[in-house]
């Protein structure tokens, strides 16, 4: 049987890193770490992470502000907000929750959100910086920094000789984990809707990285004997037999079957979604640092 990688054990442990990170800041230069989360409209799944995010970010000690928009706010609005956080002293991190109500355009209300303060790193300049390898000035993307602290856990800092490969190419997860995995010397392979013989490649991958968000597609024979398994997607299905309305969370891997092949394996819920919270936090404080021209901490 797979060894099950504790997402939410070793969330706890960096969310501590970064508490410590954060009370250090505050003693060198008395700067708080602030982080705005701006969510649009009243999609119910939307306000359980964003207030997650505000509880968490608290309790990393942090300034957190959260602003509640109507579902009828327009692009003017919306950008209006984004740009007063860019000129607020006290906020060192700006994140956009998505997805935004159909009205709005996201694409320019993630590009306007100043590098620096991209929490999400989302933007074009922090997506190039992750494809360059700079590290040291650009932020990344939250759920693949999270997978990453997931899979070093497993394998330790240097992916010489194995095989990665990432199912999913989206801009949010696919391509910078396969950038992250690259950069820890990973060979790898991209799949995604048009490829062939997925089931074939993935047997190949000693890191196989599922995002597609299709319920239980990755079945136990796609995956290679002790293989470490990703599980990134989530979808909520109604579960009657716990109760009138209630629902449960789907991985994109079919858990009772992979992990009687997998070397180790992330559970959904309590594997990559904890981290992702996790990693917004350890975003926020790096930022923070760098804000006050301080060398920030790695997580
Ligand atoms: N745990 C967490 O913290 C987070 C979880 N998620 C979850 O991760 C999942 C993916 O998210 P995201 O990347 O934003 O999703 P997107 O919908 O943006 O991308 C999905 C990707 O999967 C590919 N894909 C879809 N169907 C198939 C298929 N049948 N075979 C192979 N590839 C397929 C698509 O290919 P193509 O490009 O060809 O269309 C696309 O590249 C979702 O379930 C989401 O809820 C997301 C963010 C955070
Ligand atoms: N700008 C932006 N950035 C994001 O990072 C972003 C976003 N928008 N929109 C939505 C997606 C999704 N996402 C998750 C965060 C935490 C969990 C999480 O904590 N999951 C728990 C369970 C939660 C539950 O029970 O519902 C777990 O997997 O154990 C999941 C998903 C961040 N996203």
């Amino acid at each position: 049987m797979a060894r099950l990688i504790d997402g939410k054990a070793i969330a706890a442990e960096v969310v501590g890193k970064v508490k410590d990170a954060a009370e250090t800041l505050k003693a060198k230069s008395g700067t708080v770490p602030g982080l705005a989360v701006v969510i649009v409209g009243d999609d119910p799944a939307s306000h359980t992470y964003v207030a997650a995010k505000g509880r968490r970010a608290k309790e990393c000690g942090f300034h957190s502000v959260q602003i509640t928009l109507s579902a009828e706010t327009t692009q003017v609005e919306l950008e209006k907000v984004v740009a007063g956080l860019n000129e607020d002293p006290a906020i060192h991190g700006v994140l956009v929750q998505l997805p935004l109500p159909k009205h709005l355009d996201e694409f320019p209300v993630i590009q306007m959100i100043r590098p620096e303060k991209d929490v999400d790193g989302l933007s074009v300049v922090n997506a190039g910086k992750l494809a360059i390898g700079d590290f040291r000035t650009g932020l990344i993307s939250c759920t693949p920094a999270g997978s990453m602290v997931l899979v070093r856990r497993v394998h330790g800092d240097d992916l010489s000789g194995l095989n990665a490969v990432v199912v999913g190419r989206s801009n949010l997860f696919g391509k910078p984990m396969g950038q992250l995995l690259l950069a820890a010397n990973a060979t790898v392979t991209m799949a995604h809707s048009r490829t062939a013989d997925l089931a074939g490649i993935c047997r190949k991958a000693d890191i196989l990285v599922a995002a597609t968000g299709r319920a239980e597609m990755v079945k136990g024979d796609w995956v290679k004997p002790g293989a470490t398994v990703i599980d990134v997607g989530i979808t909520r299905v109604p579960a009657p037999e716990r109760g009138e309305g209630k629902t449960r969370l789907l991985g994109d891997v079919a858990f009772d079957e992979a992990e009687k092949v997998a070397g180790a394996i992330t559970p959904v819920p309590g594997g990559v979604g904890p981290m992702t919270i996790t990693m917004l936090m350890a975003n926020t404080v790096i930022a923070a640092y760098r804000a006050s021209g301080l060398e920030a901490p790695s997580f």
